[in-house]
């Protein structure tokens, strides 16, 4: 894992390498996909990225200072992909500096709210605002996820209230958790990468914003299994 905050030319130099679209794995060449995660803060975007890079859920956490990122390397169909989850930080004050980092060259852009807090669940239309005043189009990929679906007596999200913004805004919704095993993070983030997969680059050494085309989102919903 590495990270970056606002003000590191090193790290500024090191977040543009890691942008380019695609690795080596030997003499094969993989895709790159850059998935945003963003949401406030304390509505697990940590625990979530961990849980689908390495299978744990943290113990503790602190507040996410720039950015951090996980990788994970998957195969789909015969082809190696490799998933780069940006874990960004919901604090204004620790994010102001690496904002426009974020939002360049993404494929996709995952949006979290804690189920048991309705102000994160209201915070969404203005983190919607911020994609579009990044001029991230609605056909990069987007799911809503709301978290920590395991604390069912705490619950102030209702599913069919986020089930509709969620349509409203041509989404995908899901419910989960980062601290259950069996809750489908892993099941999420590899819906989003066949997805993204499923969109061959026209040309593989061009830059990220003009080889990946990608389509809208159908309206798809996975709520909380547990
Ligand atoms: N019960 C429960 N707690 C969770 C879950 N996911 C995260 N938490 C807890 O929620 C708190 C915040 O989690 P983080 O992942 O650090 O939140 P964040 O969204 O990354 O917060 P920022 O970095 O400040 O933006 C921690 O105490 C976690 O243990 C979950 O699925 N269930
Ligand atoms: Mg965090």
């Amino acid at each position: 894992m590495s990270s970056a905050t606002g003000g590191d030319r090193g790290l500024e130099s090191s977040l543009e390498a890691s942008m380019s679209s695609t690795c080596s794995y030997g003499s094969t060449r993989a895709r790159i996909f850059k998935i945003i995660v963003i949401g406030d803060s304390n509505v697990g975007k940590t625990c979530l990225t961990y849980r689908f890079c390495t299978s744990y859920f943290p113990e503790r956490t602190e507040a996410t200072i720039g950015v951090d990122f996980r990788e994970r390397s998957v195969e789909i169909d015969g082809e190696k992909i490799k998933i780069q989850l940006w874990d960004t930080a919901g604090q204004e004050r620790f994010r102001k500096s690496m904002v426009q980092h974020y939002y360049r060259n993404v494929h996709a852009v995952v949006f979290v709210y804690d189920i048991t807090n309705m102000a994160s669940f209201q915070s969404l239309p203005a983190w919607i605002e911020e994609c579009k005043q990044h001029l991230l189009t609605n056909d990069v990929p987007r799911i809503l996820v709301g978290n920590k679906c395991d604390l069912k007596d705490s619950i102030q999200v209702p599913t069919d209230l986020a089930q509709k913004f969620a349509d409203a805004h041509s989404m995908p919704m899901f419910e989960t958790s980062a601290k259950n095993t069996n809750d489908h993070v892993e099941a999420i983030f590899m819906t989003l990468a066949h997805k993204l997969k499923s969109h061959k680059p026209l040309v593989l050494s061009q830059p990220p914003e003009s080889t990946v085309e990608l389509n809208s989102v159908p309206k798809t919903s996975f709520p909380c299994g547990c």
